[in-house]
């Protein structure tokens, strides 16, 4: 089945006659200078904690006790975190691929089938629409048509997504030879017709026939119902909808699955095979927990076991389009590698977003996240799963490169062979059963075998098991992205999406397979630390809340907590600061960053600390003590133009309360006011000198501050800060003054 090239795909370029390389990878130049500057940065952590055990030691009183306590505890963070990234910065690398190589060295015939796993989980947060671009943009890949198996999960269980995805399929067959025959780069067709594109009758003519299509889905959509008239062209389809019965809800309902195209037997308007198309809505009760969309991939990779069962499997969140045609070729160059194959379990993409605004206001692009530690990751023993765009050998899920774990029945196990027409009888039978609600009571799946249960972020969590049972991951980022994501371009939704991710992460960093302790035995000092910072991403709220009160809360009573200029200790202290900054800038810039963004990505760093990860914290201590329990809020990919207006424009979106809005308000507010003071008095002609740091400290948030303030008081439009939350944190405000001057008397 997997078709192997007889000898190829060496790591480095080959010299004189042997077979054309398949990828080379190359080390990074900064890496010299950053295992020096760790040296010297390591020196400098040393001497601080020197520091800081002196002065603890001497604190004269229990208020200075406590306080030196606190900045030591957010010191030890910071060191935890700083001893970490140096994961990322020991060896990254750089891949190239040569994807023309396999075409030449492997037969067209010869080449892997793939199963490509979409999900979607509300028709009204992710519009269908949407997610029809996302399958036809994968659909259209350059690769034996026939070979392709496209698999939509809708854990919405929504009769407008199955009737959008109906309408798709007869739009696909003219879609589709359309692409090919223009050799056309975007094959979302939504991201074709806004590119600028060559005005032909042809083209004319198929974005006449998206545009009615796509006026038929949202009508659907605002009616809330399929019409009946509508489906009339589908007589042998028409009966799938009566499943949608009155006892048919969204935690409730039977598994529905519908072939809407069979590339057996299914031809596009020019006489060509299509890929398979299937629509799978896996049975949910009430009473057994579903796993999210752990627990959604899951049901697909049984369904499509069964159905198809491909080496190969992309799995893609529904925002997420193709952008180049040539990309599973490229993954290719990896999964058909004989050299690295027996060990590789996944080729993952970063995941690139479209409509950021120009200086990312929300640190939208996770250059850190996606590109910076995944390239770091790549050099060691591979990336993090990343949730999306991301090539995964179906072995993988199947128990370690040395041992297979054989899943209940065969004919969901990676070696099964298909023998029967997807639609036949038995098939579709089968299909049913495996993604019943009631399927995996008892057995291994989500803890042995394929995407892993536990967590929130399924994606890291999967990634990183799989990576400690011995397998393998490659990081592919070529020039031209290979996907296009939409990302939250509204600070609420920003920052529940990253409170979800810091309670997920957390659930793994405190689980029994935590990569601080079982991470670091079964992969080794490097990557255990590296998934560890992620794990405990969220303790960055302990520094960060930390620097954001207790020296300004010291400044207004005029209390030094910090080395005056003077002292020697207080050029450590520039050091560390300076140096961190200054190497972190670095990294951004190197990475293709601009300054401008990096200002950005520094300040919403700040803003996670007091809010998302905070929240995060204390929200998965509640559920780990039983007290409340968080699920998968989906991140909404509608939006409000005028939203949209604002956030390109670079202004900040409020508008609704909510408590992280309190506490940053809070923060903003605090280090103003110490900040002011300090100011009153330095032009009184006191001498500040022993809180020249403090000084800086609340400076530095106020500068960083300024859109919060200009929300609160400087706008007048529908994204201001709501005078709730302004009032909330101003009453807060005074009483943590106040019980400041009282603990500082
Ligand atoms: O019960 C659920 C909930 C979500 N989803 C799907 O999961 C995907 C991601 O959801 P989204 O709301 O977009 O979450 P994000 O935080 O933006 O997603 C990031 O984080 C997730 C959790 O770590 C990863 O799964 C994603 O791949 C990654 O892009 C979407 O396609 C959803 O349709 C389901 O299928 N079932
Ligand atoms: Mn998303």
């Amino acid at each position: 089945m997997e078709g192997q090239p007889k000898e190829s795909g060496t790591k480095k370029a080959s010299t004189g006659g042997g077979p054309p390389p398949f990828h080379t990878v190359k080390p990074m130049g900064i890496t010299i200078f950053n295992r020096l500057f760790a040296t010297v940065y390591a020196l400098a952590i040393l001497a601080l904690f020197y520091h800081h055990t002196k002065t603890l030691l001497c604190s004269p009183t229990l208020v200075s006790f406590s306080m030196n306590l606190a900045l030591s505890l957010s010191d030890f963070v910071l060191t935890f975190m700083w001893i970490s990234t140096q994961t990322f910065r020991m060896c990254p690398v750089y891949r190239k691929q040569f994807p023309e190589n396999v075409e030449k060295v492997m037969k067209r015939s010869d080449f892997p089938a793939l199963d490509v796993f979409i999900c979607t989980a509300d028709p009204y947060k992710e519009p269908p629409i949407g997610v029809v671009n996302t399958a036809l943009s994968v659909m259209a890949y350059d690769y034996p048509t026939e070979k392709i198996s496209v698999y939509v999960s809708d854990d919405g269980g929504s009769a407008l997504t199955l009737f959008s995805f109906m309408e798709a399929a007869k739009f696909s067959t003219h879609w589709l030879p359309f692409c090919k025959k223009n050799n056309i780069l975007e094959r979302s067709p939504e991201a074709y017709f806004e590119s600028s594109h060559p005005c032909t009758s042809e083209t004319e003519k198929i974005e006449v026939m998206y545009r009615s299509m796509k006026a038929k889905v949202e009508l659907a959509l605002e009616k809330g119902e399929v019409d009946d008239q509508y489906i009339t062209g589908l007589d042998q389809q028409h009966e799938i909808f009566n499943k949608w019965t009155d006892n048919f809800t969204r935690q409730d309902h039977p598994p529905v699955i519908q072939v809407l195209l069979d590339a057996s037997k299914d031809k596009d308007i020019a006489g060509n095979l299509m890929p398979n198309l299937i629509y799978v809505s896996r049975g949910k009760c009430k009473a057994l927990p579903h796993h999210f969309k752990a627990g959604a991939l899951n049901a697909l990779l049984r369904v499509s076991s069964n159905m198809t069962n491909a080496p190969t499997i992309l799995t893609l969140d529904c925002d997420f389009c193709s952008n180049d045609p040539q990309t599973l070729l490229r993954a290719m160059c990896y999964l058909c590698d004989p050299a690295i194959r027996s060990t590789l379990a996944y080729v993952q993409f970063p995941q690139i977003y479209r409509g950021i605004n120009k200086n990312d206001i929300y640190c939208g692009e996770y250059k850190r996240l996606f590109v910076i530690n995944t390239m770091g990751m790549d050099g060691v023993k591979g990336p993090n799963y990343v949730g999306t765009g991301c090539f995964f050998r179906r072995r993988a899920f199947f128990g370690s490169p040395s041992s297979l774990i054989s899943p209940e029945i065969p004919e969901l196990s990676p070696d099964h062979v298909v023998d029967k027409p997807i639609q036949s009888q038995s098939v579709l039978a089968l299909a049913h059963q495996v993604a019943d609600c009631n399927y995996e009571n008892q057995t291994d799946w989500g803890s042995k075998i394929g995407f892993r249960y536990g967590s929130l972020v399924e994606d890291y969590y999967t990634g990183f098991r799989l990576q400690c049972e011995g397998w393998k991951g490659i990081f592919c980022s070529p020039e031209r992205p290979a996907f296009f994501g939409d990302v939250p371009i509204n600070l609420a939704d920003a920052l529940n999406q990253q409170k979800r991710w810091s309670i997920g992460l957390l659930e793994v960093g405190f689980s029994n397979h935590s990569p601080a302790t079982f991470g670091v035995r079964s992969k080794g000092i490097l990557m255990g630390l590296g998934y560890a910072q992620l794990a405990f991403w969220a303790i960055w709220s302990i520094p960060i809340t930390t620097y954001a009160f207790l020296p300004q809360l010291a400044l207004l009573n005029r209390v030094s907590i910090f080395p005056k200029v003077s002292e020697p200790w207080f050029f450590l202290y520039a050091f560390l600061f300076l140096g961190a900054y200054g190497q972190d800038c670095l990294d951004f810039v190197l990475a293709g960053g601009s300054v401008q963004r990096w200002w950005n990505d520094q300040r919403f760093w700040h803003i996670r600390g007091v809010t998302c990860y905070l929240f995060g914290s204390i929200e998965f201590f509640l559920k780990f003590l039983g007290i409340s329990a968080s699920g998968f809020t989906v991140t909404s990919k509608a939006v409000d133009a005028e939203q949209r207006k604002r956030y390109e424009q670079g202004i900040f979106e409020f508008g609704v309360h909510s408590p992280m809005f309190v506490s940053l308000t809070l923060a903003a507010i605090i280090n103003l006011i110490s900040f002011s003071q300090g100011l009153v008095e330095v032009f009184g002609g006191n001498n500040l000198e022993g809180l020249f740091v403090q000084m800086f400290i609340s400076g530095f948030a106020v500068v960083n501050s300024w859109p919060i303030y200009e929300a609160i008081a400087l706008r007048n439009d529908n994204g201001k800060m709501p005078i709730k939350t302004t009032i909330m944190a101003t009453l807060l405000a005074g009483a943590l003054y106040m019980a400041a001057s009282f603990i500082f008397k």
